[in-house]
């Protein structure tokens, strides 16, 4: 269930009443240890005991390292299993965090308080957590959902413009996949901030959230959530792997680029609309540089992304704007012209 907080925190407070946990374990990275922990903590009203556990902050973190350490801690402060794990941070800590609790002592429980837009509109939402292996992105975790989803969208107010961007790319995706009207209000944004994205944000919370209930474990529709994000992923890996991260948004943006020019080569879009799709990805993201990366190293990851079955790569592509099919396979020639035709936007 999703809640939007008030001001102070009534409906979390009623939730940790209500329930008997023997203890809560915060969850945190440096930046919402200091920007959003102080107003948890000055709202939320409990007996019990709890113990802060903070993390750095980064995808760099979300390996099994982290998971090791934090299941470690866990068992050092003795958590049982009816200790709370509260996740208050973006979709790192979540998807993070709902790993950790989710496969410690078989599972004890959680609930996500998203402070980033993406982890508001997309990463706090639907069970799925995870942590990379190899700089493949969330190839090991687990589908479990939160016990509840608690957002506060004035935590956007401490959030830098690049994330509150790299957040915006999943609410475009949203709008692209499911709903055109999202997608036109979205794009009607010409500045791009808090005022601008908070009256959205419960359009792509719902769009998440109706998507998950057809199908939590992915065998069909949700699928579609993962357009843009085949070839998205497999950009953010090699960065990662790199040593120069970029923002899950960011090569979600590329992603929605290359995937959406895609569909258009495999006759599943319109030129128009795929035209519409990429210059306005462009108004709000710059050139992601992909120059050095050699198609076959793309490949390799795309042989390795989650919906592929037999060694097939299974893309979700666009049908039009507002619809989005999936479980499609796309020859190898267009997959890698979609490629150059982002590298060559770099010139344009
Ligand atoms: N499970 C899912 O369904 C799902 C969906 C989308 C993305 N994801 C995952 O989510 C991750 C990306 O999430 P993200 O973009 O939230 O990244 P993130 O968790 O790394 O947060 C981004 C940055 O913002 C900082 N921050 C967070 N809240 C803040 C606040 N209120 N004020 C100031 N700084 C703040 C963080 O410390 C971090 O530096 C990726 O790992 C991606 O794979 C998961
Ligand atoms: O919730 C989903 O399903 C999604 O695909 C949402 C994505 O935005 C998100 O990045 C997700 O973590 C990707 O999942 P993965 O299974 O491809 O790792
Ligand atoms: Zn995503």
């Amino acid at each position: 269930m999703i809640t939007i907080l008030n001001d102070n925190f009534s409906q979390l407070n009623d939730f940790l009443h209500g329930n008997s946990f023997s203890k809560i374990f915060i969850l945190v990275d440096e930046n919402t240890h200091e920007y959003c922990l102080p107003v948890l903590l000055g709202n939320m009203e409990t007996d019990l005991g709890f113990e802060i556990l903070e993390i750095e902050a980064g995808e760099e973190m979300k390996n099994i390292q982290t998971a090791n350490q934090l299941w470690e801690i866990l068992t050092e402060m003795q958590a049982d299993r009816k200790a709370l794990v509260i996740n208050l941070g973006g979709g790192v800590i979540t998807d993070m965090g709902g790993f950790v609790a989710s496969t410690y002592k078989r599972g004890i429980q959680f609930i996500n308080i998203p402070t980033t837009l993406l982890s508001m509109c997309d990463a706090s939402i639907g069970g799925k957590t995870g942590i990379d292996l190899m700089h493949f992105k969330n190839m090991v975790g687990t589908f479990t959902f939160p016990e509840q989803i608690f957002v506060y969208p004035k935590f956007l107010e401490t959030l830098p413009f690049k994330e509150l961007r790299s957040g915006f790319a999943e609410m475009l995706k949203h709008g692209l996949i499911a709903d055109k009207n999202h997608w036109e209000n979205l794009i009607r944004i010409n500045k791009l901030d808090i005022e601008s994205v908070i009256p959205h944000i419960q359009a792509s919370m719902n769009i998440k959230q109706n998507v998950v209930d057809q199908d939590f474990h992915e065998k069909n529709i949700r699928k579609t959530l993962n357009f843009a994000h085949t070839i998205g992923h497999a950009i953010e890996s090699l960065c990662l792997e790199q040593g120069n991260p970029v923002l899950h948004g960011e090569a979600v943006a590329a992603g929605t680029i290359c995937e959406a020019y895609l569909s258009y080569l495999e006759g599943l879009l319109s030129e128009e609309d795929s035209q519409i799709i990429i210059e306005n990805v462009q108004k709000y993201y710059p050139y992601l540089d992909i120059s050095d990366f050699k198609d076959e190293d793309i490949f390799t990851l795309l042989l390795n992304d989650k919906k592929n079955v037999n060694s097939k790569i299974n893309f979700s592509l666009l049908s039009g704007i507002g619809s989005c099919i999936f479980d499609h396979q796309c020859s190898q020639k267009n997959i890698a012209e979609s490629l150059k035709f982002y590298r060559k936007l770099n010139n344009a």
